[in-house]
């Protein structure tokens, strides 16, 4: 039985790792580098560098970062954000990154997924959907993109499920909603995607506790994605994987 990953989350803007609510606000969390070593430490199985940026110099600055976190770390790295092209990310994976995620030019170019999946490899082609519950239709979560500013005409859980198609390895699943909000993870967005979508399920937007990561991983998921309680502080890895190991998750100690 694979052992449930916990996973830090560095959204990344202008160089500084930043937190909102709801992809809003965005307040500093400190360096990424420092970051990325801390999170190691505490036994973090795996982390996700988001670059966030608004600005084209900072994004290309990104590659920079990379490269320095890529120097702390021992465990595998993803990172996204502005990801438009299999170009884009074989630099990324050069300076460092082990799998690439990517959202927005997913959407625009659904090719992207299979040109990636066939030059690097589905284990290292990450689809990320930022998704958004529509109230005025049951069951339906619409795809957001370009940092949660743009809603497609897309359910989240039919893109998961197509991007599983086109070869991709690993669902980044990001609530929009719970984004920052500490209510949980969104359990029906979960279950629509795990219905959908055989892919490795990565919950992501809302965790405040080692119970909604219970919660997360009894509705499928496979790996669980935190940012906020983490820069916070409210509580380390090592504190989340104890008490899951108690609970009887298996996790990797
Ligand atoms: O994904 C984006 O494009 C984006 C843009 C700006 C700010 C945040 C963004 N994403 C949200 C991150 O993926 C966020 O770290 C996860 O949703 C985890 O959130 P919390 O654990 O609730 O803090």
């Amino acid at each position: 039985m694979l052992k449930s990953r916990i996973i830090p989350c560095l959204d990344v803007n202008d160089g500084r790792v930043v937190k909102g609510v709801k992809f809003q606000n965005l307040r500093d969390a400190g360096s990424p580098v420092e970051l990325a070593a801390h999170y190691e430490a505490q036994g973090a199985d795996e982390l996700v560098v988001l670059d966030v940026s608004a600005t084209r110099q900072a994004r290309l600055a990104m590659l920079e970062t990379i490269e320095e976190v890529r120097k702390q770390l021992s465990i595998p790295l993803t990172v996204g954000g502005g990801v438009g092209s299999v170009e884009d990310a074989g630099r990324l994976l050069g300076a460092g990154a082990d799998k690439v995620s990517i959202n927005s030019a997913a959407v625009r170019n659904p090719d992207l997924i299979n040109e990636m999946a066939d030059r690097f490899g589905a284990q290292c082609t990450v689809v990320a959907v930022d998704a958004k519950r529509d109230t005025s239709q049951e069951n339906f979560w619409q795809v957001m993109t370009r940092s949660g500013t743009q809603g497609e005409p897309l359910d989240a859980a039919k893109w998961a499920g197509e991007a599983q198609q086109r070869g991709a390895g690993e669902i980044l699943l990001t609530s929009f909603d719970r984004d920052g909000t500490r209510s949980g993870y969104d359990l029906e967005l979960m279950d629509a995607v795990v219905a959908a979508c055989s892919l490795p399920v990565i919950a992501s937007g809302g965790a405040d506790s080692v119970q909604h990561m219970v919660e997360a991983f009894e509705h499928g998921a496979h790996a669980v994605l935190a940012a906020s309680i983490f820069h916070d502080k409210n509580m380390t890895v090592a504190d989340v994987k104890r008490d899951l190991a108690k609970m009887g998750i298996e996790v990797r100690q």
